[in-house]
């Protein structure tokens, strides 16, 4: 079943279209990955379809309901949830504090959204920092706690935005393995933008590819790897493993 449906989205800044007439559809349960050079419109894309922008033109639809220009908390409440590049949780609070705040945020009273907390908390493998100061975590921990407070509206769509970068490789492992256990155990989609293609390679069923703001070409994996246009796409980049 279709559960996310953009559709013809454009977006512009000053005339320059950072997404420009951009549709594709996700299944429910699979894991779609977006890749494309850097400034290709990954974010603005992003942006348009979490609600954080409103789109010029075109539809997003979430389970069948029309979300296009919603603002974030009525995206969240149709059941989509995303992480920050930038991570911000508030400092001074502990990680079970930041988490029961973003499942306060989503509606839940301060009783259930600290037992929602517990539970996310634990999933993201945060359980043993959870009275630690947000600030005290490395990157590692820190995109955890990004991780679980996204989760903390108990999403059916989640999208990650660069989730990995920043980790050094030992460090990529074991996000993506959960990655992998939120689809496989608890249903999620997943949609994520990821300039490490060794992860897009792994994590994703398809991938969209993005080129000036325009869709370049989809497909599985193995497909869209070995495109002639792909490979130029990306001439002229650092190797992709290097994260960015
Ligand atoms: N708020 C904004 N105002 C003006 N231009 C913007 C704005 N946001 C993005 N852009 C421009 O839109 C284009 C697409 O940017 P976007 O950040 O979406 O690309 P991206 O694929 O996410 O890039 P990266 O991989 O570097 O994060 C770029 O040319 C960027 O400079």
């Amino acid at each position: 079943m279709t559960l996310l449906q953009v559709d013809n989205v454009s977006k512009s800044f000053r005339g320059l279209r950072a997404v420009d007439d951009v549709s594709f559809t996700v299944e429910e349960g699979s894991i779609l990955g977006i890749i494309g050079p850097n400034g290709a419109g990954k974010t603005t894309l992003f942006n348009c379809v979490a609600g954080a922008l409103s789109p010029d033109t075109g539809s997003v639809r979430l389970g069948g309901a029309d979300i296009t220009g919603a603002p974030p908390h009525k995206v969240s409440q149709a059941g989509m949830a995303r992480t920050f590049q930038l991570m911000k949780p508030f400092a001074s609070m502990s990680v079970l504090e930041n988490v029961a705040v973003a499942a306060m945020a989503h509606g839940s009273p301060r009783r259930a959204a600290t037992d929602t907390a517990v539970d996310v908390v634990e999933r993201v493998g945060l359980g043993r920092w959870r009275d630690a100061r947000s600030d005290g975590l490395p990157t590692a921990g820190l995109k955890r706690l990004e991780l679980a407070r996204a989760l903390a509206s108990r999403p059916r769509v989640l999208l990650l935005d660069e989730v990995l970068a920043g980790l050094v490789p030992a460090e990529r492992t074991p996000v993506m393995e959960l990655l992998e256990t939120l689809r496989r155990d608890d249903g999620v989609t997943l949609v994520f933008v990821e300039h490490i293609m060794a992860a897009v390679m792994r994590l994703s069923d398809s991938v969209l590819v993005l080129e000036q703001g325009r869709v370049l070409t989809s497909g599985s994996p193995q497909e869209v790897t070995r495109d002639p246009r792909v490979i130029e796409a990306y001439l002229g980049e650092e190797p992709t493993d290097a994260g960015s």
